[in-house]
């Protein structure tokens, strides 16, 4: 289970993260909405270890992020929009790398999931694509079918297909190996198919969640438009 508690980072006046509160029960999908500069990267980095909160608790399967952030890496998988591979390498080669230094990586779920994103991994990544360095991050990231996933905007600018097969993958890990995921994104369509529960942000607040009906996508758009539509200036 994810629990953050009371979570709050200042940057400055209304920057940051302020007094957040969100649960995950195990096995559970759940994406956060806002708008550019909400802060919803600032949650994920505190999520994860990698910045200190002010004040406010995060614990994640028992274990606290900012103390032990070793372990948590031990059973979580991460995959920003932004991936950065060593480009000098064959596809293959760094899988390979991550392979032997990931606690409980499957080489048998690597093969499976080249298969399924029908990528070929004998290039060296600095020839690769934008979708095909996504695939090679994404399958570092759950190659040990982690217990918990955290996506930052996985799959923007990423073609329908690849779109459907990265649908797919979390389905498969969330039915088949109960990974508790967290997914910020700005594809509602990916929200609605895939999260069972939603949190928008906005200001560094976490000013609502609901849980996704089955058709969220109308319910996510029409909640999205009440809670940050601007007048336009033009
Ligand atoms: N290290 C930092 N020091 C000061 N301000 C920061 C720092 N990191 C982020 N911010 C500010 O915090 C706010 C939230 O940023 P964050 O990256 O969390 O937003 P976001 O919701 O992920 O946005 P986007 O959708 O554009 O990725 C922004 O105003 C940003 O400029």
């Amino acid at each position: 289970m994810v629990k953050i508690s009371n979570l709050n980072k200042k940057y400055s006046e209304n920057i940051g993260n302020f007094d957040i509160n969100l649960t995950i029960p195990d096995g559970k999908v759940y994406g956060i909405i806002g708008p550019n500069g909400a802060g919803k990267s600032t949650m994920i980095r505190q999520i994860l270890g990698f910045i200190r909160p002010d004040s406010g608790e995060i614990i994640i399967n028992e274990v606290n992020p900012v103390t032990n952030s070793k372990k948590l890496m031990e059973f979580t998988g991460y995959v920003s929009g932004e991936v950065s591979l060593y480009n000098n390498m064959t596809g293959i080669k760094y899988l390979k790398l991550v392979h032997g230094l990931k606690k409980d990586a499957d080489w048998d779920f690597v093969e499976l999931l080249l298969k399924h994103f029908d990528i070929n991994a004998n290039q060296k990544i600095k020839k690769m694509s934008k979708g095909m360095k996504q695939k090679i991050a994404l399958i570092c990231a759950t190659m040990n079918k982690p217990k918990f996933l955290v996506l930052d905007e996985p799959t923007s600018g990423l073609d329908p297909i690849m779109q459907e097969q990265f649908n797919d993958l979390i389905r498969k890990l969330q039915k088949d190996y109960g990974t508790t995921v967290l997914i910020c994104s700005h594809i509602f369509e990916e929200v609605a198919k895939l999260c069972s529960q939603v949190g928008f942000i906005k200001d560094g607040r976490l000013i609502e969640e609901f849980e996704v009906e089955k058709n969220g996508i109308d319910q996510i758009n029409e909640r999205f438009k009440k809670l940050y539509t601007k007048e336009s200036v033009l």
